[in-house]
């Protein structure tokens, strides 16, 4: 039997007064390089998911977001070659500061509807279904 690692990694939907959603596009020279994801990263030892996921975007976004903005959305279950990964996902209408691509090739607002136009790794699948059923 072949087993895999878990890995912990926090990512938000970030929504705008339209309801709109931020995705960003992994850059090159990294795994899964060109595909949309919502931003986020993998927790630091000791690291609760939502600390891990202010400190994310402070650093991919530059923006600032409070613990109690984060909301509990869905989460994600996917066994890629190398490491299972586990993947909760957040919601957060609020935070201070304006979205930039710091750590992306690229960022984008889109409905639930039009995110199927931007291909995405295939763990984000559901949490796309997820988004479009429910905000
Ligand atoms: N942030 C994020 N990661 C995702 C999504 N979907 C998905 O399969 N992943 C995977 C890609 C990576 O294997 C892992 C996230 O790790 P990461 O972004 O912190 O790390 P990385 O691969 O960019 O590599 P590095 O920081 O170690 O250089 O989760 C998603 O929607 N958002």
């Amino acid at each position: 039997m072949s087993t895999r690692p878990v890995l912990l990694v926090a990512a938000a939907a970030l929504i705008d007064a339209e309801d709109r959603i931020l995705i960003a596009q992994r850059p090159e020279g990294k795994q899964l390089a060109g595909l949309w994801e919502f931003p986020g990263g993998k927790l630091e030892p000791g690291e609760g998911p939502e600390a891990a996921l202010v400190r994310e975007l402070k650093e991919e976004l530059g923006i600032t977001v409070a613990l109690a903005d984060l909301v509990a959305h869905s989460f994600a279950s996917h066994a890629y070659e190398n490491f299972h990964l586990l993947m909760p996902l957040f919601t957060c209408r609020r935070w201070q500061g304006t979205p930039m691509a710091l750590e992306h090739a690229a960022l984008a607002w889109v409905t639930p509807a039009e995110m199927a136009a931007f291909p995405m790794p295939p763990a984000d699948e559901p949490l796309v279904l997820a988004l479009r059923d429910r905000l």
